[in-house]
């Protein structure tokens, strides 16, 4: 058995990396820490835990962990994550930073989005994790920046596009919108019930931190630098995401050709569904599994390709697809412990 730590388990993806963790034959998870509950079961803290584990969390340091465990996930906020990640990448062990702290290859582009890194000389190391496009260079590395979840639905929907060279690279639109759950579980006020609740904004409008993500990204697919407009916005549920995506066509394609190729891009991939020709997807029926669910259409009046993908943020866009990642870090079956199927309704 792989012995698991969770650094930051008590914020929703550490605690959605244990739920997931608990039901995965190869693995034992013996660590799972928080500062503030230090010393009380998870089940004290997250009832849905009781009598399926008498895991406690422990206020311990990197150094601690590392001693108990041989894979360990960092759930903690971008700029903390950091500061802990050298300390875990020393001690020899294989880790999954689920934080923005090493997606950036640039570190410059880095500082100009999230301030000071503290660790720029770990972010050569670290391998960009999407599976369905790296699975060959996450297999090679032991340090994995697991991917954000606005641009894990962009990118899995905008690959076989780009790779095709279907669109043109500086006419892509993003329009994303999220559940709370998004957010994580630190208390603010746009996170409140009145704040959300029959409520429906855009917000960080053209200044959203996951834009040099996703450029980064679709630009490596591309084959050349990529601008795009991304606008996030903040849905009444607790979980899922939608992004709408919009592109101007460089040739003649039809809804039904494009299907076609978006089906033989993923053909084999697990955890990405490309819907029927026609139908599109719903954060409905991905809601607490790992799939990522595609439609596709021309729109033959304006030339352009729309594109309509849809996550669970904690799962695909987190703590599963950091699972995913770990699967592949210690030779499991890709799919192993992510086999649910969507909670609907
Ligand atoms: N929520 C989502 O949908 C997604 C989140 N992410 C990213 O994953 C990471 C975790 O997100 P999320 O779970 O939502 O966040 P939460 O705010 O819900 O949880 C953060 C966790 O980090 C711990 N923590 C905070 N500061 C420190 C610190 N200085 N030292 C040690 N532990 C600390 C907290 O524990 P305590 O204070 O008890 O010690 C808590 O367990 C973030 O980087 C987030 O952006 C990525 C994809 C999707
Ligand atoms: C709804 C909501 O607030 N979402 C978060 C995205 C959180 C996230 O997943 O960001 P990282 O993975 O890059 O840390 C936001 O807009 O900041």
């Amino acid at each position: 058995m792989i012995k698991i730590g969770i650094y930051g388990a008590s914020g929703y993806t550490g605690q959605e990396c244990l739920r997931l963790l608990l039901r995965h034959s190869g693995v034992e998870v013996v660590a799972i820490t928080s500062r503030r509950y230090a010393g009380l079961p998870i089940a004290d803290v997250y009832p849905v835990f009781s009598g399926l584990t008498s895991l406690s969390f422990m206020d311990a340091s990197p150094q601690e962990v590392t001693e108990l465990a041989d894979v360990i996930f960092l759930a903690l906020p971008h700029s903390e994550s950091m500061k802990v990640a050298p300390l875990f990448w020393e001690s020899g062990k294989k880790v999954v930073d689920l934080s923005a702290d090493y997606r950036l290859r640039d570190i410059a582009v880095y500082e100009s989005w999230y301030g000071k890194h503290a660790s720029p000389h770990l972010v050569p190391e670290a391998v960009y994790g999407i599976p369905e496009l790296y699975r060959e260079e996450v297999a090679k590395t032991r340090f994995v920046a697991n991917p954000g979840c606005y641009p894990t639905s962009v990118i899995l929907g905008m690959a076989p596009a780009l790779k095709n060279k279907l669109i043109d690279p500086a006419s892509v639109i993003v329009d994303s919108k999220s559940g709370t759950s998004g957010a994580g579980r630190e208390p603010q006020v746009g996170s409140l019930f009145c704040e959300v609740n029959e409520a429906f904004k855009a917000y960080k409008v053209g200044s959203h931190r996951h834009t040099p993500e996703i450029e980064q990204e679709l630009s490596r697919l591309a084959g050349e630098e990529m601008n795009i407009s991304f606008t996030p916005h903040l849905l009444p549920i607790d979980r899922g995401i939608l992004s709408t995506i919009y592109a101007t066509l460089t040739r003649e394609v039809t809804s039904a050709e494009l299907s076609e190729i978006y089906r033989d891009f993923y053909a084999g991939e697990r955890f990405v569904r490309i819907c029927r020709p026609g139908t599109f997807p719903n954060v409905a029926f991905v809601r607490g599994s790992n799939y990522c669910d595609i439609g596709t259409a021309v729109d033959p009046r304006t030339h352009r390709l729309i594109v309509v993908s849809a996550i669970d943020n904690l799962v695909k866009g987190a703590a599963g697809q950091a699972i995913q990642n770990m699967n592949i870090l210690c030779g499991f079956p890709e799919d192993m412990g992510l086999e649910m199927i969507a909670l609907f309704p």
